[in-house]
Order: C-alpha cells, then sequence, then structure tokens
C-alpha cells in the first residue's frame, strides 16, 4: 500500500473512531469519508463486482478497503475507461473535483467522457512553477530574434500557429502554458503544433535553448485532455479478474541519459497539472522497486531511457501496446551506434503497435544524414521541420576558440575563472571520467566551488551535483559528455570546452547548454593540433554563427584538408546542413558536397574578425577570452 493511501485509511479509521464515540444512538454506523458520499451510488455495480471476484478483495487486489472498491467503478459504470482498471489512480491522485482533503496532488481524472480538473493546490504550483519573486525560468532579451530564424517545412503545407490559443490547444493546456510563463510559442512550436494535430509524423531540428520539449509536449497533451485515455488492452491478469500489474501508457518519451528523462519528466509535470495525464518517469541507476511504486500510481506519459524501460517490460511491467505517441528526443543520438539496437527492441520487439498504428516525433538540434536515412525504418511519410540551419548554434552565444596547448589548459583556465564576474553558472566540458574528477580536484583546491557529472558517479552522486551547481552553491561544474545534451539549467553563461569533442554536433550540443530561451551567453573552446580534425566544421559554425574565427583555426583547417585530419562537415555521408543546403536529406541529391578547395573559406576569413556582443571580461593583464 502506498505511503498516501495508508494515510488516508489511517486518518479515515480515525474519524471513524471518534464519530463511534460521540455518537448518541450508539447505533454502529458505516461510516462514509466526505470524498467517497457522492460517488456512492456509482460504486455500488463496482462493489458487486468486486465481491463475485475474491482477488479484488484480497491484499492484492490494491489499497484496501471501499475506497478501493470505488475506483472499480470507473470500469463497470460505462465510463470512457471501458473496462480500464484504473487502480490507484484517483485513490493515489484522489477524485478530481477537490474534495480529497488529504491527497490533493493536482490530479484530475477522466470520468463519463469528460475531463475532471483536480483542484488547485498553491503549494504545488509554487513548486512546479515558480512564484512571481522566485520564477523558474526567464526567457531572455533576444525570444523574440527566433522568429528571424527562417522555418523550413518539407513533405506538407503547413500553417504555423503563431499564438497560444484554443483551438488548437486544449483550453486546461493553455491555463498551465499561462501559468508557466510562456507568452508566445517558438517558431519550433509554432510548427510543432499543427503538424502533430494533423496526425503526420515528424522530426524536427531546431537550435539549442528553442523549445523543443514543449514542441512535442503541447500538441499530445492537447490531444490527450481533449480524448482522454484509450482503452487498455486485455492482458492475463484482466482476463482473471485480477488488477492487471501492467501499465499501459499511451505516450513514450525517449531519452539518452537519466538527468535529460527527470528534466522532460519535470517539464511534462508542469503542462499535466490538474489534468487526468500521470507523467512518470524511469531511468536505471535508481531504485527500481520504488520506479514500480510510481507506475502503480499512473502512468500514461511515460519518459524513460531505454535500458531501464526494457528491464521492465521485460518484468512485465509495462506493455507499450497502447503507445499513440513515440517521441526520440535527442533522436540523432538515440538513433546513433550506442542506442541504436535497444530502440529496435523497443520499437520492433515488443508490443509497441507498428509505425501505421502510432505516431512517431523524432525532435534534435542536430541530424546528420546517414542518422536521417536511417531514421526512416521508424517514421511514415513524415514531415520535415528545420528552424535555422540543421545543426547551426544559436546567435545568442557567444564563441570564441583560442589556441591552448595541453600543458598550459589550467593556468589558461584558471585566468578565465579569475575574470569571471561571481553570478552565473560555468559548465567545463572534459573527454573523460578521470580527467573531470582531476580537473574538479584541482579546481578545488584553487579555492573554486566546483562539482562533477559523469558516467562514473553514481546516480545519487550526479543528482547532488546537478543540485549544488543548479543552486549555484557549487557555480562550476565539470562534466564529460553527459551533460552535453538536453539540460536545460537557468543562469549557465559560460561554458568551457576545455577538451573539445570529435564531433563536430556535440560541440553543438554542449554550447548549447547557455544562451536558452532567448538569454545570451559565452562559449571558449581550447583548441590545439589535437583538435585539427573538427577545423573545417568549426569554421563553418563560427562562419554560420556570425563569430569571430581566429587565424590559426584557418590554418588547421587547410592543414588538415591536405592531409587526412579531417572528416569534413559532411564526411559520415552528409550533415545535411551547413551552407551547401540540404537539410532533409530527401531533399537533397545523393551525392555529398564537397568540401574540397577551401578558397571562398580562406578569402572570408582573411577579413578582420568580427566580434558579435558579448561582453569582455577584462582581467588585470587585459586579455579578453569572450
Ligand atoms: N514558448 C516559450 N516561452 C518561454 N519559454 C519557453 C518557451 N518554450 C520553451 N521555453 C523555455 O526554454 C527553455 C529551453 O527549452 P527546451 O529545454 O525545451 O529547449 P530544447 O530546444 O529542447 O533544447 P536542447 O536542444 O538543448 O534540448 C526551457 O527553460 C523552457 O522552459
Amino acid at each position: 500500500m502506498s505511503d498516501n493511501v495508508q494515510q488516508q485509511v489511517d486518518s479515515v479509521g480515525s474519524v471513524t473512531e471518534k464519530l463511534a464515540k460521540s455518537s448518541l444512538d450508539n447505533k454502529p454506523k458505516k461510516y462514509i469519508p466526505p470524498f467517497a458520499r457522492e460517488k456512492r451510488e456509482d460504486s455500488r455495480s463496482a462493489r458487486s463486482s468486486a465481491a463475485s471476484s475474491p482477488r479484488l478483495q484480497s491484499p492484492h487486489s490494491g489499497y484496501g478497503g471501499g475506497y478501493q472498491r470505488r475506483e472499480f467503478s470507473r470500469g463497470g459504470n460505462g465510463g470512457d475507461w471501458s473496462g480500464r482498471p484504473s487502480y490507484g489512480r484517483s485513490s493515489s491522485y484522489g477524485p478530481g473535483n477537490g474534495q480529497n482533503f488529504r491527497n490533493n496532488r493536482g490530479f484530475g481524472q477522466w470520468k463519463n467522457g469528460q475531463h475532471v480538473l483536480g483542484a488547485p493546490n498553491a503549494m504545488l504550483e509554487r513548486q512546479l512553477f515558480g512564484s512571481a519573486e522566485v520564477p523558474k525560468q526567464t526567457t531572455g532579451i533576444n525570444f523574440e530574434k527566433y522568429d528571424n530564424i527562417p522555418v523550413e517545412v518539407t513533405g506538407a503545407e503547413i500553417e504555423a500557429v503563431n499564438e497560444f490559443t484554443n483551438p488548437p490547444l486544449n483550453p486546461h493546456l493553455l491555463t498551465n502554458i499561462k501559468l508557466s510563463g510562456y507568452v508566445q510559442p517558438t517558431p519550433v512550436q509554432k510548427y510543432s503544433v499543427p503538424i502533430v494535430t494533423s496526425g503526420r509524423d515528424l522530426m524536427a531540428c531546431a537550435q539549442t535553448g528553442s523549445g523543443k520539449t514543449a514542441g512535442f509536449l503541447f500538441p499530445i497533451l492537447s490531444q490527450a485532455f481533449d480524448q482522454g485515455p484509450a482503452p487498455i488492452p486485455h492482458d492475463e491478469d484482466s482476463a482473471l479478474g485480477y488488477r492487471s500489474r501492467k501499465a499501459y501508457p499511451t505516450t513514450l518519451i525517449l531519452a539518452p541519459t537519466r538527468e535529460l528523462v527527470c528534466q522532460t519528466h519535470e517539464e511534462s509535470r508542469k503542462f499535466c497539472y490538474r489534468s487526468w495525464v500521470r507523467p512518470c518517469a524511469v531511468y536505471g541507476g535508481a531504485d527500481i522497486r520504488a520506479q514500480i511504486r510510481q507506475i502503480d500510481q499512473g502512468c500514461d506519459l511515460l519518459s524513460a531511457t531505454p535500458g531501464r524501460l526494457v528491464d521492465l517490460i521485460d518484468r512485465g511491467r509495462i506493455s507499450l501496446a497502447n503507445i499513440k505517441f513515440l517521441v526520440l528526443d535527442e533522436a540523432d543520438r538515440m538513433l546513433d551506434m550506442g542506442f541504436e539496437p535497444q530502440i529496435r527492441h523497443i520499437v520492433e520487439g515488443a508490443d509497441m503497435p507498428g509505425v501505421e498504428e502510432r505516431q512517431t516525433l523524432m525532435f534534435s538540434a542536430t541530424f546528420p544524414r546517414d542518422i536521417q536515412v536511417l531514421a526512416r525504418d521508424f517514421l511514415k511519410d513524415y514531415v520535415f521541420l528545420s528552424v535555422g540551419r540543421v545543426g547551426s548554434t544559436s546567435e545568442n552565444i557567444t564563441q570564441k576558440v583560442v589556441f591552448v596547448e595541453d600543458q598550459e589548459k589550467r593556468s589558461y583556465l584558471l585566468d578565465i575563472l579569475h575574470t569571471l564576474p561571481p553570478e552565473g553558472l560555468t559548465l567545463i566540458f572534459v573527454e573523460t571520467k578521470r580527467m573531470a574528477d582531476a580537473l574538479t580536484d584541482f579546481l578545488l583546491n584553487s579555492s573554486f566551488p566546483a562539482t562533477s557529472i559523469h558516467g562514473d558517479r553514481t546516480q545519487r552522486e550526479r543528482e547532488r551535483a546537478l543540485e549544488l551547481f543548479r543552486s549555484g552553491r557549487s557555480s562550476i561544474m565539470v562534466a564529460t559528455a553527459v551533460a552535453s545534451r538536453g539540460l536545460d539549467i537557468p543562469n549557465v553563461t559560460h561554458v568551457i570546452n576545455y577538451d573539445l569533442p570529435t564531433d563536430i554536433d556535440d560541440y553543438v550540443h554542449r554550447i548549447g547548454r547557455t544562451g536558452r530561451a532567448g538569454n545570451t551567453g559565452q562559449a571558449v573552446a581550447f583548441f590545439n593540433r589535437n583538435n585539427k580534425g573538427i577545423a573545417k566544421e568549426l569554421i563553418e559554425l563560427l562562419q554560420e554563427a556570425n563569430q569571430e574565427c581566429p587565424s590559426f583555426l584557418v590554418a588547421m583547417a587547410r592543414e588538415s584538408s591536405f592531409g587526412n585530419g579531417g572528416r569534413g562537415r559532411y564526411g559520415r555521408g552528409g550533415r545535411g546542413g551547413g551552407s551547401y543546403g540540404g537539410r532533409d536529406f530527401r531533399r537533397s541529391n545523393n551525392s555529398v558536397p564537397s568540401y574540397g578547395g577551401n578558397s571562398s573559406y580562406t578569402s572570408s576569413y582573411a577579413e578582420p574578425a568580427r566580434h558579435h556582443g558579448g561582453a569582455s571580461y577584462n582581467s588585470g593583464g587585459g586579455q579578453s577570452w569572450w
């Protein structure tokens, strides 16, 4: 029995005792708690069906007493749950009409074909949305500039939705959007809403920090709030009259890291507030029993890492038979060599409806051509949406590349950190876990408040590190690639690529931890000969985002184009982005644009370096790092 249900039962028990003592006529009356009184009629049929099934009255059958039995009434009264056992839904989350005095956790319910909203909960609202004094997230001065980014839609004629209105969005969703402080949709949201609402599959590519999460949550939740839950299929348990042990989510969001799953779950909690939809998250490294308990309390919109999901499917706790929406967040990462087998297992090897029966949505800031080709296996006649160039960086981020030999990196880093203003958070990326630990120790010994996050730390340590960083108690976090994608931490003002990645897309995601939601940010990269493999692609990115391009980088790019040092932006079969046009690979011809002669680059980079925006933090030494 879950703690809160136990609390309710205890509470009901103690009230019963008091009433019995004060009863004048001393007649033993069965106590009916206030929240159950109006449901009494409804529950009669359920009680009789429960009585006919001894298992439903067994200790395993649910959460005990008349409260649990009442829950079965929804299955029995011909409402839209249509046979859905719905154990634990309202029993855990309350009846949704505001009369649940102890357990108002901000959930509503779907009843008799109606969306019955849960009662407002001021404390939960503050937790989810922040307050006027302490907002959760603020958009930056450049938020409106998102509208100037060119948008390309291929595969459909789509009219953008330029405002948050009903239609097309559900009115309750609009209330939650307002509570979140969103006034205007970002470009990716303007297009993803009509595309998904029209029933199409989608591959969406938009810059880091430009609101892709809400881009898939809004159309999915709007539809869920309008249409209610799907009936659950009959499984072995329910055929035998038992409460089904399986959860049947209708939306599955897959993401590559635990932290990203938690973050998506937190976003989902905001937009599901007071609705019938129960968001749920499962990821490795955390106690699986606690996650099973969470699943038992309702799991309609599931955020998951692939490994833990496979485990729960194998244990018979999650079925994908009801999936209407499959979302691959950071889709290019989810389909690269590391994750592809697991994704295939989940999508093709379990009980998920086929590609024709579900809607599949893929989102990322980067989409290499070869991954686009692979992604076709999971999509049907999809729309390709690109906001800005595929894989481009945001102009909200001022980028600087400096030449630093490996042995000089530490002292360069200290110089930079000494010049930073005290407010704001700094994220430092390194290539290895050992380096992350070593550099963190070095910074701590140098009296900088640093913490670290990498794959060798336990989940608890990773969560603690993030919490210290988010709260600003450790204003510096040293990270491996595990923190490069998706993490949305307000107030990250600086990203330092202490070690540059070997893949330019990783660079795009890493620096995208700053300059989010229209805010500005600074990114600096330490470059030396070891990184010449990405010199050309780096130049192209800098040029696209109107950033300063140092002459050593141009020389290095030229050098690597003569040798075999560089893969080039199109090396993996073409990136489908960049100034060579092609975004949706279906539109580009098969020939990969050659990066060959670089004379055009040479001439443009021979011009005096341009410096766009961004503060210069000059230390006493007079050197500007940004
Ligand atoms: N319409 C909006 N108005 C204001 N803020 C928004 C809006 N949409 C999203 N945001 C905020 O913008 C921030 C970035 O959004 P999100 O994390 O979804 O970006 P993203 O595009 O997924 O980035 P990444 O590529 O790094 O994963 C979040 O803090 C989110 O709350």
